[in-house]
């Protein structure tokens, strides 16, 4: 476990009564620290993800965590979770200690820049000590994470090579492909949940892009799966270049980079209680995997599953889930928001519209489950909320964002 700093009680106090300022202009702050780095480091621009960047996505997710490691600054065990789950994240990207240097140095010149004559040599001192202190903790727990991938029996550090083996259509925008080592080596095995990091050299992109996507079949099948939304332009954000390379480009025999498999949104098969698993979406892909997996390692285990989706069109595995639900302890719902003639006739279709507490109670058999959830971002705030209200306890409550985290409790 990281050992962590002791810092001086002067430094906390600084910068615990600095945080409420900060926050105040945390995204400015962030945006700024962005362009401050990417000016000087356009190398960078090969690890972070380009839409996020534009979206705003990445900069309220750093600047939420920074200001939370400052809050904690006196107690940083407190989020050593949070720490992890974005050390997963570093790891897959490849994410180095001497990169933190760069970003503390650039934060320190953005936070000077937005505050101006607010932050004195006092308060940006302390920030760099604070900023030191978080990054110790973080470089550590990667340093971990990074041993433990590479330990694995066909375990590794880095991308390693992957050959599209096949790649098959899910639905309308789903595209699945089977990854299988250039090498012909082992594959590490993954917990359910889990995902790589896919890294590829686009023609006519000046810098790498990378990507996460779970795993969505169980592992030890010799191959890993992802599965992939074609995600089209919408009013907030331009067409998927990533996704969309995939689907038009990636053929079967082609190779993707691609990392060990990493994530803390795992399913925990030590244990016996009910299982819920909500999807929305493409947001199935993870709990695809947990479904399997629970079909080969806890059969009796029960299990209820809760799929939402627009429509027939754009629901992906169908048959998977067909066929899984001919297990008695395995039950299967499907919640159409735009169901065709077609649609309804799906066996397993019970409710049209978007999915909520109601309708939640009707076929969940009790409260008392492991709950995992995640699909887009309304949805994944409808669904906590119910199980907040229905008094589900935290503990409980497990779930994914994909891409940079968001807050659940908020609007
Ligand atoms: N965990 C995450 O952060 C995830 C993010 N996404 C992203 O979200 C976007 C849309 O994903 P799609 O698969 O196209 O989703 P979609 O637009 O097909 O919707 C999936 C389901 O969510 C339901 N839904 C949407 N808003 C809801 C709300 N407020 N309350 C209850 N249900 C709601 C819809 O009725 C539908 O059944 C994509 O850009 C995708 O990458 C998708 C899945 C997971």
């Amino acid at each position: 476990m990281a050992a962590i700093t002791t810092l001086h009680p002067k430094t906390i106090e600084i910068v615990q009564s600095t945080v409420p300022i900060l926050e105040k202009h945390g995204e400015q702050i962030t945006k700024r620290f962005y362009e401050l780095m990417f000016s000087n480091h356009p190398e960078l621009l090969n690890v972070f993800n380009h839409a996020n960047q534009k979206q705003g996505r990445q900069q309220r997710a750093l600047a939420a965590a920074v200001y939370a490691a400052a809050r904690y600054i006196d107690r940083l065990d407190a989020i050593l979770p949070v720490v992890r789950q974005i050390g997963h994240k570093h790891r897959s990207l490849g994410i180095q200690p001497e990169q933190y240097p760069i970003v503390g140095k650039h934060l320190l010149l953005a936070i000077k820049e937005v505050l101006g004559d607010a932050a004195t040599d006092e308060v940006i001192a302390a920030w760099a000590e604070a900023y030191e202190a978080i990054a110790a903790v973080f470089i550590q727990v990667e340093q971990e994470l990074y041993e433990e991938a590479a330990a694995k029996p066909g375990g590794w550090r880095g991308f390693r090579r992957f050959i599209v083996a096949k790649k098959g259509k899910e639905s309308d925008v789903i595209t699945s492909f089977y990854l299988r080592p250039e090498d012909g080596g082992t594959i590490s095995d993954f917990l359910p949940g889990q995902y790589v990091s896919v890294k590829l050299s686009i023609p006519g992109e000046t810098y790498t892009h990378i990507r996460q996507y779970s795993l969505s079949d169980a592992p030890g099948k010799g191959y890993y799966r992802i599965s992939v939304k074609r995600e089209g332009a919408t009013a907030e954000k331009p067409a998927g270049i990533v996704s969309n390379y995939l689907h038009d480009h990636i053929q079967e025999g082609d190779v993707l980079e691609v990392s060990a498999p990493a994530g803390d949104f795992t399913l925990d098969l030590t244990k016996e209680t009910p299982v819920v698993l909500i999807s929305g979406g493409v947001g199935i892909t993870p709990l695809l995997s947990m479904a399997s997996t629970l079909a080969i390692r806890q059969p009796h285990r029960q299990t209820t599953f809760l799929q939402a989706a627009l429509n027939g069109r754009v629901q992906a595995f169908n048959q998977e889930l067909r066929a899984l639900a001919e297990n008695p302890a395995f039950s299967y719902y499907v919640c159409y928001e735009f169901p065709s003639d077609e649609d309804r006739k799906h066996p397993h279709f019970r409710k049209e519209g978007r999915i909520d507490l109601e309708w939640m109670q009707t076929v969940i058999p009790s409260k008392d489950a492991d709950f995992y959830f995640c699909g887009p971002v309304p949805f994944m705030k409808t669904v906590y909320r119910a199980l907040k209200q229905w008094g589900v306890p935290e503990q409980h409550i497990h779930y994914e964002f994909f891409g940079p985290a968001g807050d659940l409790t908020k609007d």
